[in-house]
């Protein structure tokens, strides 16, 4: 057992235990992610952030959900380890690289290209992701974008009127996903885009920043809106950029709560 420090942060309320392992290397099993995770047992955290040394980056940043599962990507997150780093970095990925950049107390992070055919999602068989023929219950038709990690996207009446606890799992779980999939349900409004997600492995999150990245392309695509576009969601708002063929731009602010220790 030794002693390792980590920060607990949040983009928006979605939250992270994040360890900085670029010194003293740290090597966490799913299962103890998923542990720390846990929110009565653990110190709690809808992910677990690990930062690692990379020959690529300023360093490599390891994602696991509340659940133990590895994501290759996290909006949120990214935000808040460019705030940990202090200066503008390049971040290597499961996904690829990202660049974060400082200002005004906002992070805004280059997220990369949007993954818009059927198998960049991934799906199960070839269809249009745009205009998707299937659905659950009272959600159909969706969007699927994958931002390195796999959304699916209702545009609905009122994001408010969805049984999102109970229709998210079941979408997360549809072998359509063989990886899972975020389930984002989204409304436009005179404001911008209003959006709830439940996100794999984690469930009902306060804010998820590659959903909100995931729903401006699919609103954007759908000619909806244009970018720059206010995404707003129950802890806060992003603002999301995108011309089609472009990078995704995701701006938003980050919080640093503690600062802790732990045996491991
Ligand atoms: N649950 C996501 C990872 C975290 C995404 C979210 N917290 C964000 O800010 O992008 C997944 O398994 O793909």
């Amino acid at each position: 057992m030794a002693q390792h420090r980590f920060h607990k942060m949040h983009g928006l309320g979605n939250d992270f235990v994040i360890f900085d392992a670029r010194e003293h290397d740290l090597a966490l099993s799913g299962d103890q992610a998923r542990a720390l995770a846990d929110r009565h047992r653990g110190i709690g955290c809808d992910q677990l952030i690990v930062m690692r040394p990379s020959q690529r980056a300023d360093f490599f940043m390891q994602i696991f959900n509340q659940d133990g599962s590895e994501a290759a990507a996290c909006g949120n997150a990214t935000r808040c380890v460019v705030a940990l780093a202090g200066r503008d970095v390049t971040i290597e990925t499961g996904a690829g690289l990202l660049g974060g950049t400082l200002a005004d107390g906002a992070v805004t992070i280059d997220m990369g290209l949007p993954g818009l055919d059927w198998n960049a999602i991934p799906l199960a068989y070839a269809m249009d992701t745009l205009t998707m023929p299937v659905g659950w219950e009272d959600l159909a038709d969706p969007v699927a974008v994958s931002m390195g990690n796999p959304h699916v996207i209702f545009f609905v009446a009122d994001t408010h009127a969805v049984e999102l606890e109970r229709l998210g799992p079941m979408i997360e779980h549809d072998p359509l996903f063989p990886e899972r999939v975020n389930v984002n349900v989204a409304h436009l409004a005179d404001d911008g885009l209003h959006l709830r997600v439940w996100e794999r492995g984690a469930g009902l999150t306060q804010a998820c920043g590659t959903g909100a990245c995931a729903t401006a392309v699919a609103a954007i695509r759908r000619k909806l809106v244009t970018g720059p576009v206010p995404v707003h969601l129950p802890g806060g708002t992003l603002i999301i950029d995108w011309q089609p063929g472009g990078h995704v731009q995701m701006t938003g602010p980050t919080t640093h709560v503690f600062t802790g220790e732990i045996d491991l």
